[in-house]
């Protein structure tokens, strides 16, 4: 697996506040990483090391084995800031063409460029619309657009949905993920819930340190079960299902919420014993998930 990008000790000062310190970790080629943390944390510092805007204190960046900026980068990594605006006094196609042009390519091909990234953001009837004239939310997906641009392999998204409705989002969801088959990504968002659907990485930043976790639910012989019930029989369902083979334990985490921890190698058939116990006592629930929400792996003690 190629390495795409690579962190070493980065550490990063504003002043006497300490923003980064000694970051550690490593993007695969294929992977989608969400970059979280509270306000504060340092994730727009971070990308901006990524991006190459900003030269840390001390450390090593490494984006396909180059130092962020560096020439041999061009075309491959695209950046949305969280800040991306477009001159309100030119049309958005006008501006993508330019982008384009940036790139190398000739008037005729960014022409091309601008109508494919404008149709992959749902935008192709507002290409000559000057970008004072768009909404907020076409306003960003425009900026997604431009990070779309040529063929990056890697794309670095500050809070790619934030302001867009919940449709215009979904959308921009199933975009990212239908590339990330080719393209890696780090994305920056407060909106757990979208990263948990899109990523298979998560960097948790919190004061300044990283914490990593695999988003998988899969990786070791304990396994969760999240049960989510129509009403609040939590007392009695936790009695019930404490009796099946294999359970470990039973919180709950929310009201009407169990988190359900087994051993899999004891009833791999886990979730249909579940479901029967649920059934056979008239229980009704709302939803049965396999694996912790990362909300819960990030957040929670259990
Ligand atoms: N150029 C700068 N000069 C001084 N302090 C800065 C500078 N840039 C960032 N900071 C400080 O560094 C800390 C981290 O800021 P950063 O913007 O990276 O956090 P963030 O995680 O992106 O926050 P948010 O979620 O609110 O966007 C903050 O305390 C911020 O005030």
């Amino acid at each position: 697996m190629n390495t795409i990008i690579q962190c070493q000790g980065v550490s990063q000062a504003f002043g006497s506040k300490k923003v980064l310190q000694q970051l550690d970790f490593t993007l695969q080629q294929g992977e989608v990483a969400a970059l979280i943390g509270p306000n504060g944390a340092g994730k727009t510092t971070l990308f901006s090391i990524l991006c190459g805007y900003l030269k840390p204190d001390s450390g090593n960046v490494l984006l396909f084995g180059h130092k962020p900026g560096s020439a041999a980068l061009f075309g491959k990594v695209a950046a949305l800031p969280q800040d991306a605006q477009f001159d309100p006094a030119f049309s958005i196609g006008e501006q993508l063409d330019f982008y384009g042009r940036l790139q190398g390519l000739s008037s005729k091909a960014a022409r091309a460029e601008t109508e494919r990234v404008l149709a992959l953001v749902g935008l192709s009837e507002q290409r000559q619309h000057k970008a004072g004239a768009l909404s907020h939310g076409m306003r960003k997906r425009a900026a997604i657009a431009q990070a779309f641009i040529g063929a990056p392999q890697l794309i670095l998204l500050d809070e790619p949905t934030a302001g867009l409705d919940p449709v215009n989002a979904l959308q921009i969801r199933q975009l990212i993920s239908r590339l990330s088959a080719e393209v890696s990504f780090v994305i920056s968002s407060h909106n757990i819930f979208e990263l948990e659907q899109l990523c298979n990485k998560v960097l948790y930043l919190e004061q300044g340190r990283l914490k990593t976790e695999t988003n998988s639910n899969a990786d070791s012989q304990q396994q969760y079960l999240t049960l989510q019930l129509e009403q609040d029989d939590s007392a009695a369902v936790t009695q019930a299902l404490s009796a099946l083979p294999g359970v470990i334990s039973i919180e709950a985490v929310q009201q009407k919420t169990l988190l359900l921890c087994y051993q899999a190698q004891q009833n791999a058939d886990f979730d249909l014993a579940v479901l029967q116990c649920l059934a056979a006592n008239g229980w009704r629930y709302r939803n049965l998930t396999k694996g912790k929400t990362l909300e819960q792996k990030l957040f929670s003690s259990v």
